[in-house]
This record gives structure tokens, sequence and C-alpha cells, in this order.
């Protein structure tokens, strides 16, 4: 029996439970629709629900996804060592790790991060009176063969998607369907993740990825037939199972949705469970605004009625606050976006 290491152990409210629930009736939306306004009603009432939802006839090349996929395979598979070479420190924060923790926990897994701009601006610190800024780059891997080049594909891919995604959540809010793009052009900090799951001997005490929320504007995720990612119902707050659909993405709507809606759609809670047998492979991406971005309730939104909900908060502060405590355990809780709700 392999000796359990405190540092992954959940606390005992947190561990997943022995049965499983299949989320049936997460919404699985197609994107090839003819009908623009079915199709926006259909994420309107996903986004409110459910917080998540898969869509099919999304437009991105199935060989690309398994190319990616395989290529994540074959990078993971090296030796720590090797990897090690394109690993991620304080001061460059792209590339493979393997001791991320999730509110203080450490995840069962290991990742490789590539930012989609690069280089990309983002600040030195989180202090408010720090001006400074730095540039996140990414790492060449010399294996697999052709690596940076299949990730910068997929990006492209990725980026396009959301940006489809987008429009149509602008448009399910009442909003002009370009309203979001002033946050994204040029400058967004989005990222896409490789995350490795390796066969855990205990898959009761430790997560894959402990309960948390995306931070922002929205993921999409590729997960492969394994199965583990969990989702929070709103309904009833249980932990339900998102099962694998092949060549489907999964959709959430992230914190800073949820604060430029003014809480008309709620960034969901998620996890994944670990397994004693099988390895799992997921690629998301997550769509970030730019740093400058001040992000609070759009003022469409907001009335006398429906007043703001959040004080503004600048999107390059938190996440470089964010970025430092997934590094590194620490004796507080992280910055989470409840710390900006206005009483
Ligand atoms: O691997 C998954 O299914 C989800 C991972 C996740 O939630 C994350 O990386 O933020
Ligand atoms: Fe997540």
């Amino acid at each position: 029996m392999e000796e359990v290491d405190p540092a992954f152990i959940q606390e005992a409210e947190h561990r997943p439970k022995p049965s499983i629930m299949e989320g049936d009736g997460i919404p699985i939306i197609d994107l090839s629709r003819i009908s623009i306004e079915g199709l926006v009603k259909e994420i309107g009432n996903a986004c409110k629900e459910w917080g998540f939802f898969q869509v099919i006839n999304h437009g991105v090349p199935f060989n690309l996804r398994e190319r990616m996929m395989e290529a994540s395979k074959m990078f993971f598979a090296q030796s720590v060592e090797e990897k090690r070479k394109v690993g991620r420190n304080d001061k460059y924060p792209m590339g493979y790790y393997d001791t991320e923790h999730t509110k203080n926990v450490r995840d069962w897994k290991e990742v490789f991060d590539f930012v989609a701009k690069d280089p990309v601006s983002v600040p030195v610190t989180p202090l408010e009176n720090d001006h400074r800024l730095t540039l996140w780059t990414n790492p060449s891997p010399q294996y697999p063969p052709a690596f940076r080049a299949t990730i910068e594909e997929y990006v492209e891919e990725m980026e396009k998607l959301s940006y489809k995604l987008m429009e149509l959540i602008a448009l399910s809010l009442g909003l002009h369907p370009k309203r979001f793009e002033e946050f994204f052009k040029k400058e967004e900090t989005s990222f896409v993740r490789l995350n490795h799951y390796p066969p855990c001997p205990y898959p009761h005490l430790a997560l894959g990825v402990g309960r948390h929320k995306d931070p922002g504007a929205l993921t999409i995720l590729a997960q492969d037939e394994v199965g583990g990612l969990e989702v929070k119902r709103k309904a009833d707050q249980e932990w339900v199972r998102v099962k694998p659909t092949p060549d489907a993405y999964i959709i959430n709507v992230g914190d800073a949705i949820q604060v430029w809606s003014n809480d008309a759609y709620e960034s969901v809670e998620h996890r994944v469970v670990v397994n004693s047998e099988k390895e799992r492979f997921s690629i998301p991406f997550f769509l970030f605004p730019a740093h400058c971005t001040e992000v609070k309730p759009l003022e469409e939104l907001v009335s006398e009625q429906n007043p703001s909900k959040y004080k503004a908060y600048n999107w390059g502060k938190f996440l470089v606050n964010r970025t430092g405590s997934n590094f590194e355990k620490q004796n507080a809780e992280n910055l989470q976006i409840y710390h900006y709700k206005l009483p």
C-alpha cells in the first residue's frame, strides 16, 4: 500500500461519494441549428439553469482534437525530469507543473499551460499601486514533434468558438452581439491547459481538481471517454457527473460573466474525481479578458430595480493574485469573486 500523502487529502465533506449520479439534463446544444432565435434561447436557458452545457456541430475539426489528445499523451508519458525542462516557475507561469493546489489542497494531476497570445502583458504583482507589467511567454518543448504548432492551431479554433459563444451569450442577455469584444481584442490573457490525471490509489480521499469556479469568461473543455468531471447542480446542489460525449465540448460560464451579467448567469462549482485504474486526459481552454479590463456589471444590465451587485476589479491583478495562490499552499483562502460582492 502506497503511503497517503496528506497534501492530497480532502476534508471529509469534500470527498467524492462512492455512488455516481450521471448528469442527465445537462443541455446538449447543436450549434448548427438554423434558427438563431432558437439557439439564443437554448443558450440563455442553459446559462441560467445550469451554468454548464455541451455543444455539438461546433465547427472544430475532430482530427485536430485527436491530434491534441495524442500530443498530450506523448508529452506526459515522458519522465518527470524531461517534463520539468519546460517547467513552470514563479517567474514563468506557463509550461509544465504537477503541484497545483485548489483551495489549498494539492490536486492529483499534472498540467501543461500555454497562453493563446504569446507574449501577453500582465501585471508583475497583484498590488494596487504597482503599475509594472511583465510578459508571459510559452515554452517550446522539443517533444513530441510539432507540439507547439499543434497547440497553436488548436488555440485558433478555440478562439473562434469562444467568440461565437460570447456573441450568442450577449444576444441572450439582450445585448449587441459584439458587446464583449472590447474586453478580449488583442490582449486577451486566455490560455489552454493540458490536464493529465494519473490513476490514483486513494480516489475516495483525493480529487483531480478540488471544487472551484473558473474565474474567466468561458471555459471550453474537451474530455476523453474516462469521465470524472462533476458539476454542482443548481437545482439541488448535488454533484452530478458530466457524461463523456464523443466530439462534444463542455462549456461553462466563469466568474467574469457572472459579474458582467450582474448574477443573471452564475458561475457554477465543479471538480474532478479520479480513478484507481484509469488515467484521464482533458483539455480546457480558458477565455480570459485583457489584463487592463475593469470587470463590473454592464451598464445595460443594471437599473434602479436591479442595482450593481459587484464593485469593479482589475482583471490583471485578479489573475496574478490567483496564479500566485495556485502555485503553492498559502495560509489564507485565495481570492474569490464574492470578495467583490457589494453588501
Ligand atoms: O478536467 C476537467 O474535466 C476539468 C478541469 C477543470 O475544471 C479546470 O482545469 O478548471
Ligand atoms: Fe474548472
